[in-house]
């Protein structure tokens, strides 16, 4: 058969689909600088540049022993950044034909930083970009400063391209449908290693948020809900029990609660086992493989909770990714600048900030630049 004339092929745009997610230290010199970058960040510590930064740099230089010893459990290093990769090149490979797509990484406190992603773009010649945050409930202190970020880079590099951003993904069906799976598979393994006659009870831990940065209009937290719902349905499974809680909190501020320590505490007195979904993480990192694994596990068995299990994370499991493919491919084809998740019952309320249903914008991002 005769080729098609040249006139006749389709061309295939050059989307860019840049990942988001925080970074993690790649060696033990790095956990200082990280933290840095983290606590001097406008969106995490909300006060003026010049109490900011002398506060945020003592703050870090505090935690940089407790964070260097949970990395050191993890070989000197996050493991996130390959986790990240890896997810991106199973997205490209499920992406289809119809785009001719390729998966970046732009890290928010460690490399790869949004410029050098934001030049990658460049170089590689995208005519779109989506921006697609590894987080599925938005918050002002991750998918918000991230967006700042990304926004900031593209100025300093000259990049403008048409942009769409999913923004929020946190009930999406095919991510609730992959993450229901993940769960029941894990739920049936921990019940089998339960005693008789022993309930188990899923705790969705989520990370945590100081409470007034919700009180400031912050969807994360009614996103975190939606989201516990979205997977118990999508699961089905009648009167099963399960709570929602909040981990990893580092600020002596009052943070979202209960906290996952005190869940763990009501396992106790109520004689339950349980299994723990990290809710709002989509691969492993410090606080799944230290903070769940290590120090919560010893927690529980101290206070007598008679069994403890711990769900992992999508990382790159196939129907995980079909989702994300699967977003993608929706906001091109809705050609919406930004595509929440979703409409109807679930639609994010009027207090969605970072999205255009408000105009609440998160505070304004200083992009993490590596201290001299
Ligand atoms: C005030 C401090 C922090 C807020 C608010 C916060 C929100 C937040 N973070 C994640 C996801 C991740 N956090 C990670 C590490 C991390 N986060 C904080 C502080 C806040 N996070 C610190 C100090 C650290 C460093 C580790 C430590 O010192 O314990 C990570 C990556 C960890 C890795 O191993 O690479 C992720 C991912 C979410 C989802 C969130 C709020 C919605
Ligand atoms: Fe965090
Ligand atoms: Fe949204």
């Amino acid at each position: 058969m005769q080729p098609p004339p040249d006139s006749a092929r389709v061309a295939r745009p050059r989307v860019a689909i840049v990942l988001f997610n925080l970074g993690g230290p790649d060696s033990p010199e790095a956990v200082r600088p990280f933290l840095t970058n983290l606590f001097t960040d406008p969106a995490i510590l909300r006060m003026p540049g010049f109490v900011r930064q002398p506060l945020g740099r003592f703050v870090a230089w505090r935690r940089t022993k407790a964070a260097s010893e949970n990395y050191a459990i993890l070989g000197g290093r996050s493991p996130l950044l390959p986790l990240t990769e890896e997810q991106g090149a199973a997205l490209q490979g499920a992406l289809g034909e119809d785009i001719e797509a390729r998966c970046f990484i732009a890290m928010r406190y460690w490399h790869p930083f949004s410029e050098a992603t934001a030049r990658a773009v460049k170089e590689w010649g995208a005519e779109e970009v989506v921006l697609l945050p590894l987080y599925p409930q938005f918050s002002t202190t991750t998918t918000g400063s991230s967006i700042t970020a990304w926004n900031e880079a593209c100025a300093r590099v000259g990049l403008s391209l048409p942009t769409r951003t999913l923004c929020c993904w946190h009930s999406d069906d095919g991510f609730a449908q992959a993450t229901a799976a993940i769960l029941r598979r894990s739920y049936e393994e921990a019940r089998a290693q339960v005693p008789e006659g022993t309930k188990l009870r899923v705790l969705f831990s989520a990370h945590g948020l100081p409470e007034t940065i919700v009180k400031q209009g912050d969807p994360y937290q009614w996103q975190v809900e939606r989201t516990a719902e979205a997977i118990v349905e999508a699961w089905g499974l009648g009167g099963l029990d399960w709570q929602i809680c909040y981990q990893s909190r580092v600020t002596p501020q009052k943070w979202l609660g209960p906290s996952t320590e005190e869940a763990l505490h009501k396992a106790a007195e109520d004689k339950v086992a349980v299994l723990v979904h990290p809710l709002a993480f989509v691969s492993e990192h410090s606080e799944t493989l230290v903070e769940l694994d290590v120090e919560y596990r010893e927690l529980a068995h101290k206070l007598g909770v008679p069994g403890y299990h711990r769900c992992p994370t999508q990382n790159s499991d196939p129907a995980f990714i079909a989702a994300m493919a699967a977003l993608v491919h929706r906001v091109r084809d809705a050609g919406e600048r930004r595509l929440c998740s979703f409409a109807g019952a679930r639609q994010c309320p009027k207090v969605h900030s970072g999205c255009p249903h408000t105009g609440v914008k998160p505070p304004r991002a200083q992009s993490a630049k590596v201290p001299a």
